[in-house]
């Protein structure tokens, strides 16, 4: 080396070019060398040190402080006895039944919609994640309810696709009924990322599931009367726009709604989407504006009741469970079989959306005199504008299409059906601490 370098110096040159360059060039390298490797070996220790600091921090822990991450806690499934109990479940019990997984089974429709399906003979499988966004003891008084149906619930998560991929391989489901979900409108103001998390990621993670799975299931899943934001002509049709969400819930609900078009499109999934408007009932959701009311008035506490400007009325096309339910059954029995397997699609799949709603808007201020008549307590009204935070001024179902091709047809008014809330929630709260919750 040293008398390649003695020779390439002796070498006659341009003046300078060789003996002047050469030599500083090899010089700059091996500087340049040890400062790279200096800065590396620096940087790996300074990460380390960040990586250290930022697991060993119980406050920085992003999963603790995400609350959209707190289903990704860990659930025990598996096992023997509890595939027994899954396939137990599943079983189909009468003639020409259906076998259907019910997501956000131990939410306020899921609960309904499986007991419903459980008395006519279908077999049912729950899976929640019995998340806090409301109290989870309700949630579990819905659970214990179905379990004495004989509907088991798995506890798991949606974005779960280990779990997800063990019960398709447990229980070829025929069905599957979607319904877990980031609920509420004005939460998505609090918690915007778990919407996202349970609306968007989670029935992406369903649907490559459903897809890969063979036979594949048909899927009906609830999507929202949100999605016509700030639609403002009605009532709202199915073929209206629904480009304009006034809140981020109905922005994921839409954004579903396109999610599922691309799985129908790719992989021959057969997808319904039904739009809830305003579900009321027994065993309903507490942060709804019926239920909260209810325990407020019965408190003496003032209730916020919006309006619009220029004291403008806000109204809702209030629905009662019992009609919900029914066109979810309709729905899961018209829906045709998914045409693909095993993640590729043989031909076309049925793609549908429907309104489900009431057909007769009632102002929240009406809702307020209902609940007034029954409770026999007078509300102290407190009169407030219509947040900007995702609330439109009115909701209105046009339900021709369900009616023609589910045979849909609501029975319920609000009076009647609040009042068979009001008879469940005096006595499901007549106990002493559930009443305080
Ligand atoms: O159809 C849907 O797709 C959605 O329906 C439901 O949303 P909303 O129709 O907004 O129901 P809800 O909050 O009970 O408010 C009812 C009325 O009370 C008014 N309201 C509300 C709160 C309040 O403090 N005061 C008030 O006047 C309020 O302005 C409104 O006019 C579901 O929660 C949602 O998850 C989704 O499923």
């Amino acid at each position: 080396m040293s008398k390649q370098m003695s020779h390439l110096d002796n070498v006659p040159s341009t003046p300078g070019k060789f003996k002047t360059e050469k030599p500083h060039f090899v010089h700059n390298r091996l500087r340049w060398h040890s400062s790279l490797a200096k800065l590396t070996f620096w940087s790996f220790i300074f990460l380390g040190l960040i990586l250290i600091f930022f697991f060993r921090s119980p406050s920085s822990n992003p999963l603790q402080q995400d609350p959209s991450r707190r289903s990704l806690r860990t659930y025990n499934w598996g096992g023997p006895a509890w595939e027994k109990r899954v396939r137990s479940s599943a079983r189909i019990r009468s003639r020409n039944g259906i076998s259907v997984l019910v997501t956000g089974a131990a939410g306020f429709v899921g609960t309904h919609v499986s007991a419903a399906l459980k008395r006519r003979g279908d077999g049912v499988l729950g899976l929640d994640n019995f998340n806090d966004y409301y109290d989870p003891s309700l949630k579990r008084a819905r659970q214990a309810l179905l379990e004495r149906s004989g509907v088991f619930i798995v506890e798991g998560d949606i974005n779960d696709s280990a779990l997800l991929r063990k019960l398709f391989e447990v229980v070829a489901f025929t069905h599957v009924m979607h319904l877990a979900a980031q609920a509420g409108v004005r939460y998505a103001m609090e918690n915007p990322s778990s919407y996202v998390h349970s609306n968007i990621a989670g029935l992406v993670s369903l649907l490559e599931v459903c897809k890969s799975a063979n036979p594949q299931p048909a899927i009906v899943w609830a999507s929202s009367s949100s999605v016509y934001g700030l639609n403002t002509k009605v009532p709202f049709s199915e073929r209206d726009r629904t480009d304009q969400p006034a809140s981020l819930y109905a922005a994921t609900k839409k954004a579903g709604e396109e999610i599922a078009h691309t799985y129908n499109h790719i992989y021959g999934l057969s997808l319904t989407g039904l739009r809830f408007f305003t579900v009321y009932g027994p065993w309903g959701r507490p942060d709804m504006a019926y239920f909260f009311f209810t325990r407020d008035i019965l408190k003496g506490k003032s209730i916020p009741i919006f309006e619009a400007a220029n004291h403008g009325t806000v109204a809702r096309d209030f629905t009662y469970i019992d009609d919900i339910v029914k066109g979810c059954l309709a729905a899961l029995d018209t829906a045709e079989k998914s045409t693909g397997s095993g993640g590729k699609k043989k031909g076309p799949a049925q793609l549908r959306v429907y309104n489900l709603g009431n057909t007769s808007p009632v102002p929240v201020s009406g809702l307020v005199s209902i609940l007034e008549r029954l409770l026999k307590v007078n509300a102290k009204r407190d009169i407030m504008k219509l947040p900007r935070n995702g609330d439109v001024q009115f909701t209105h179902a046009n339900i021709s299409l369900a009616q023609r091709e589910l045979g849909y047809k609501p029975s319920t008014d609000l009076q009647t059906g609040l009042k068979k809330f009001v008879r469940w929630y005096l006595s499901y709260y007549s106990g002493g601490e559930k009443a305080a919750s």
